[in-house]
């Protein structure tokens, strides 16, 4: 085997495929499948995965792999096969996938350096420069200012040379240990021949005399009170010696967690393990979707199954979305499993994750928690994985690769022959519908752990606030409750949707929204033309001046920031303590963590935030939940926005009275008869999805069609407005006449980067050609992507259809 294929570090249609390579002499034998080697392409060197070895190329004159990066191959075999999997499913770059299978600290970094190769001839401003070294970064020389004209011509008459070296980002953390290579007999008779006044030498000894084995520098120095010039004497006389010892960034001190062990199971607990346990012990691939309510004990259930799969000498990925792995979450792991867990969590440096993955790589882990990356974990015996609230669209990634968490927990399911369990207290419409028809098995926890109800919603019709002329965005009861509950000491969440995007424009006097007649989604205000547009299938209107429903000059376009919330909740309740989280305070490392202790600690009675503090928030004295604005949601131009409403009502919802204080929620909407309000008012899941599915039936919505979204920018609007129209014309030209295709059409957000964006969008139910025809259509644009800064992005399964 002496020809490596290599997927190169070069993103671009022309490279997406495998390169051949000769392995020099010295590393035959040494390179393998899954290992990272430094190769020659064109001038350079780049980075690149060993993906197999071989004895035969098609080509001849094959050039030599320069380096192996290497001991260890970073991918085992199944991931490779994964990620080929999921190139194709994706239709992304190879090594866009295999690069975000590995943590960040394994991609390579690229630099130049100039290499003087004679001192003859060179001018006098490069001598000077280079004084007297050999080689000089590139970088050195921009910051410098080098003449690049003098540069060209000392390489071309091959004074200068210059070197294009690969790096990889990793590094790691080593700490000093302190020895005695020295007998304790020995280190007496030292210490007898110490003079003294060397009493700072004899101490150290003596402790040696009595703690032989190794000891951190660090401490060393503080609990002897000694120095490091002391300790140095002491290695220079060859009485001591120093050791560096790789050791791991360890965000995670295992001591700070109290262990835990398997609480007994309620009955409904007990009888959904027992279909899981059974795929355990015969380890068939199963994919269970665990429907529970908030507070109803899956994370128990989570524990205990991945109990015993550690039991049968198996291994566990759990994942939970970025934003609920908040060290709440993080104590409920290692507080059962110890040390046997790695967390892999964005915010932790890129060395930390380097080393909780490389714990893994190791086997020195059996479980990994983490977020949506965390699925690729190098594991090889992998005997469950879980995914918590699967329904959370942060398991998309929503950038190259365009993958889902949850296809690829499947897919390692079936490679593994283990199961996989999706857990949510709203699963998706589409896992929920698989459970239905027995592709998944649907396991049900209906109660509450506390065996308390769920907390009273109260729908507040803002309309009528409105008539009673209040034109605050606190209704009367919220700004009474809020009161009632500070005069209590009781705590309050409110939440608000998104920082105050929005783009539909609405009625404040009877709550009409002005929507596409065909896609049933809001139509998208245009402030340039004073338009409404719809941004799947390009109907539009103009804005209308008064509500044609009833006629009301109300009608406007819709929204409102949490920044600006907060301001009007001091102005009307001055003496509430307010905490403010949304992407702007918790952008600061620490910062999410710290504006939950002040909440948790009660130096703060109200916490007010998006998103982010609608899921995993577990604080006992909450007694009332707000919403200020359904209706932001309901009204995003998403075909899954009233699926999203009725997801973050009930997730919002289940933050109250999870303890032994009652919970009330309250729901402020302009549309309290819309059903996703409704039916989340009564916690009625089963009723919401019966009539969801419904309406994405009748408009051929997932799961009844599949959709793939196209979106095109660049920074001249007309050649945007032209390729996407030709896209969608070969669209419609070459996928089966079953294919509908939409737009092109203005994508909602129209400008991102001072690129202009439109869209098209195909609904289907089978298109079996339809990767192979998106691949061609991509390679007709290539030259204006490779040239002329055109970008056409690929979804298959798109989320945000922004
Ligand atoms: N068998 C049990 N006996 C006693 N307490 C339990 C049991 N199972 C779970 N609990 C406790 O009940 C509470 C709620 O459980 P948990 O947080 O797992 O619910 P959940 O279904 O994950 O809720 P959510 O969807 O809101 O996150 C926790 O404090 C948990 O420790
Ligand atoms: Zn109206
Ligand atoms: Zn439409």
């Amino acid at each position: 085997m002496n020809i490596a294929k290599v997927i190169v570090d070069v993103p671009a249609t022309q490279t997406n495929r495998l390169f051949d390579y000769n392995i020099p002499e010295y590393l035959l034998g040494a390179i393998k499948e899954g290992m990272r080697v430094i190769v020659p392409f064109g001038p350079r060197k780049v980075m690149g995965f060993v993906m197999e070895l071989t004895d035969h190329s098609d080509f001849d004159q094959l050039k030599d792999i320069v380096d192996l990066m290497d001991v260890v191959p970073v991918f085992t075999k199944e991931l490779l096969d994964v990620g080929k999997w999921l190139t194709e499913k994706t239709l992304s770059f190879y090594i866009s996938v295999f690069q975000a299978m590995l943590p960040q600290a394994l991609k390579a970094t690229y630099k130049k350096e100039l290499h003087k190769l004679t001192n003859e001839g060179l001018s006098d401003a490069l001598t000077k420069m280079f004084a007297g070294r050999e080689f000089m970064s590139y970088e050195e020389f921009t910051e410098r200012k080098g003449d690049y004209r003098k540069l060209q011509q000392a390489v071309q008459e091959g004074l200068i040379e210059i070197n294009y070296l690969v790096k990889s980002k990793e590094t790691k953390k080593k700490e000093t240990f302190i020895t005695t290579n020295l007998k304790p007999f020995q280190l007496e008779e030292e210490i007898a021949n110490l003079s003294n006044q060397a009493t700072k030498q004899k101490q150290l000894l003596e402790f040696f005399a009595e703690h032989p084995e190794p000891i951190l520098q660090s401490k060393l120095v503080s609990r002897l009170h000694t120095s490091r010039s002391t300790i140095k004497q002491l290695i220079d006389k060859g009485f001591l010696v120093e050791n560096k010892v790789e050791v791991y960034r360890n965000p995670y001190q295992e001591e700070n967690y109290e262990r835990t062990t398997a609480l007994p199971l309620t009955e409904e607990q007990h009888n959904v393990m027992i279909p899981i346990y059974e795929n355990l012990k015969s380890g068939e691939e199963a994919v269970f979707l665990l429907h529970g309510v908030t507070g109803s004990g899956k994370t128990e259930v989570y524990l205990q199954s991945i109990q015993r799969a550690l039991e049968n000498g198996k291994e566990a990925i759990v994942l939970v979305p970025e934003i609920a792995l908040t060290p709440q979450m993080v104590k409920r792991f290692k507080g059962r499993f110890g040390s046997k867990v790695a967390v892999l969590h964005s915010a932790l440096s890129a060395g930390e994750k380097y080393d909780e993955w490389r714990k893994v790589q190791r086997k020195e882990v059996q479980v990994v928690v983490g977020a949506r990356s965390a699925i690729f974990a190098p594991f090889e015996n992998l005997g469950i994985i879980i995914i918590d609230e699967e329904h959370e669209t942060s398991y998309k990634q929503e950038d190259h690769p365009r993958y889902h968490a949850r296809d690829v927990a499947i897919y390692r399911g079936e490679q593994h022959s283990c199961p996989v369990i999706l857990g949510s207290a709203t699963p998706t419409l589409e896992s929920f519908a698989r459970a239905q028809k027995g592709v998944y098995k649907l396991l049900s926890l209906t109660k509450r752990m506390n065996n308390a109800s769920m907390p009273e919603v109260q729908l507040i019709d803002m309309r009528n606030e409105l008539h009673m002329g209040n034109r605050s965005m606190f209704s009367i009861a919220l700004k009474d409750k809020i009161e009632d509950r500070l005069e209590k000491g009781e705590q309050i969440v409110l939440f608000l949707n998104r920082r105050g995007y929005s783009t539909f424009v609405m009625c404040r006097d009877c709550g009409y929204v002005i929507e596409c007649p065909h896609c049933d989604i809001a139509l998208t205000y245009h402030r340039n033309n004073e338009s409404l547009k719809c941004h799947y299938c390009s109907y539009e209107m103009t804005m209308p001046t008064s509500c044609p429903d009833c006629e009301s000059k109300t009608i406007r376009y819709f929204g409102t920031g949490t920044q600006k919330v907060e301001e009007a909740l001091t102005q009307l309740i001055p003496q509430a303590r307010v905490v403010r989280m949304d992407v702007d305070t918790t952008r600061r490392k620490g910062s999410h963590e710290k504006l939950l202790n002040q909440f948790g600690n009660h130096e703060a009675d109200i916490l007010l935030g998006t998103q982010m503090i609608a899921k995993g928030l577990d604080f006992p004295t909450v007694t009332l939940v707000g919403v200020l604005a359904a209706d932001s949601l309901l009204h995003l131009p998403d075909f899954r926005a009233s699926e999203k409403t009725f997801q973050l009502l009930t997730q919002v919802s289940g933050r109250a009275g999870r303890h032994t204080l009652p919970g009330e929620v309250i729901v402020q909407t302009y549309s309290p008869d819309h059903y996703s309000v409704e039916f989340a008012k009564t916690y009625n899941y089963e009723g919401f999805f019966k009539k969801e599915m419904e309406v994405r039936k009748t408009f051929h919505y997932p799961p009844y069609y599949y959709l793939t979204l196209i979106t095109v920018a660049h920074p001249n609007q007309v050649k945007v407005i032209e390729t996407t129209k030709k896209i969608a014309q070969l669209l419609a030209k070459h996928l089966s006449s079953e294919a509908n295709v939409l737009g092109p059409t203005p994508s909602p957000l129209t400008r991102i980067k001072d690129r202009y964006r439109y869209q098209c969008m195909v609904k289907y139910k089978n298109e079996p050609n339809q990767r192979k025809i998106i691949k061609r259509i991509v390679t007709f644009f290539e030259d204006d992507i490779r040239q002329n800064d055109l970008q056409i992005s690929v979804d298959l399964q798109p989320y945000q259809l922004m």
